[in-house]
């Protein structure tokens, strides 16, 4: 996991180092290990309660893993690496009293390396009223704001915690298309999200939690030509003998499963395809049980 010199590599942007965290007698994160190589944008997916959250704040320095460790950026989460990370928690805090002007010049007084311009194009092309208090926002267009916060900060690594949620299909697309001129502009960003369609063509990393281990961790263009769609009828099942099946479904007297194959794909009857990215995470999130 670490960079190689010899290959010039960057340093990863984000390593998370046999990190397990507990609630209580909860384990919110279990032993997890990936890392985020620098300039990528990462979605970090899982049902809820999987521990995308908890993980999300251990990279912000916002708690402590009760075993492993998190390096951000070179070093250990917190005070020296907080002016080069923007985090975004899920609830979009923000001052509501202030109106949305405020709220930009704010980030302008509070930001050493805050980019004025870029925030207010944004808050501009995103229709913001400036003059209203936020607390009087819609919830999407205050999760708007809030995005539009973390991104005027131009941070090296961007942690945004189900940035998209909150969004209608319009600023959902134009949210990540901010996004990948961040990531174009050489930030690391790293999302938690259940909208993975939307990320179709611009998360370059998958990190699948699962009740907080790490089902997969994965560069996207890979994992997409590594594996295959498979459709069948129910006699044509045993053409799967020992394949590395990560997800079987049946419907009637057929099934579609998700495998992992190694080139050239198997010959035979069955129809084999190459899953978008969608079907590539539900698969893991579906067969997580061990579909086989
Ligand atoms: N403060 C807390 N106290 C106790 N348990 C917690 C706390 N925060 C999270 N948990 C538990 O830890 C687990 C992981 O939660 P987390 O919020 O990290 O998941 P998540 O993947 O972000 O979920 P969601 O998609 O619903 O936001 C869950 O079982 C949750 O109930």
């Amino acid at each position: 996991m670490s960079p190689d010199p010899a290959l010039g590599l960057p340093a990863p942007a984000l390593i998370a180092d046999g990190v397990t965290v507990a609630y209580g007698d909860r384990r919110a994160l279990d032993d997890c290990s990936f890392a985020v190589p620098a300039g990528s944008v990462t979605a970090l997916v899982g049902r809820n309660g999987a521990g995308k959250t908890t993980l999300l704040r251990a990279a912000a320095g916002l708690l402590r893993p009760d075993r492993g460790t998190v390096t951000v950026l070179g070093g250990p989460p917190g005070d020296r690496a907080l002016p080069r990370i923007g985090f975004l928690a899920q609830d979009s805090p923000l001052y509501r009293q202030l109106s949305v002007a405020e709220t930009l010049r704010l980030g302008a007084r509070l930001n050493p390396g805050w980019a004025a311009d870029h925030a207010w194009e944004l808050a501009r092309a995103a229709g913001l009223p400036l003059q209203e208090r936020v607390g009087r926002l819609a919830p999407g267009v205050r999760a708007r704001l809030a995005l539009i916060m973390a991104l005027g900060k131009r941070p090296d690594l961007l942690l945004l915690d189900e940035p998209l949620a909150a969004l209608d299909p319009v600023a959902r697309a134009e949210s990540v298309r901010a996004l990948m001129g961040a990531a174009a502009g050489g930030t690391t960003v790293v999302l938690s999200t259940h909208a993975v369609a939307d990320l179709a063509g611009v998360c370059d990393h998958v990190v699948v939690l699962d009740r907080g281990r790490v089902r997969a961790a994965v560069e996207v263009d890979a994992a997409l030509a590594g594996h295959r769609l498979v459709n069948g009828a129910e006699a044509d099942l045993p053409a799967l003998d020992g394949a590395d099946v990560i997800e079987l479904r049946r419907a009637g007297d057929g099934f579609t499963a998700l495998v992992r194959v190694a080139e050239p794909v198997p010959a035979g009857t069955l129809a084999w395809h190459t899953p978008n990215l969608e079907e590539l995470v539900l698969g893991y999130l579906r067969g997580r049980d061990g579909a086989a």
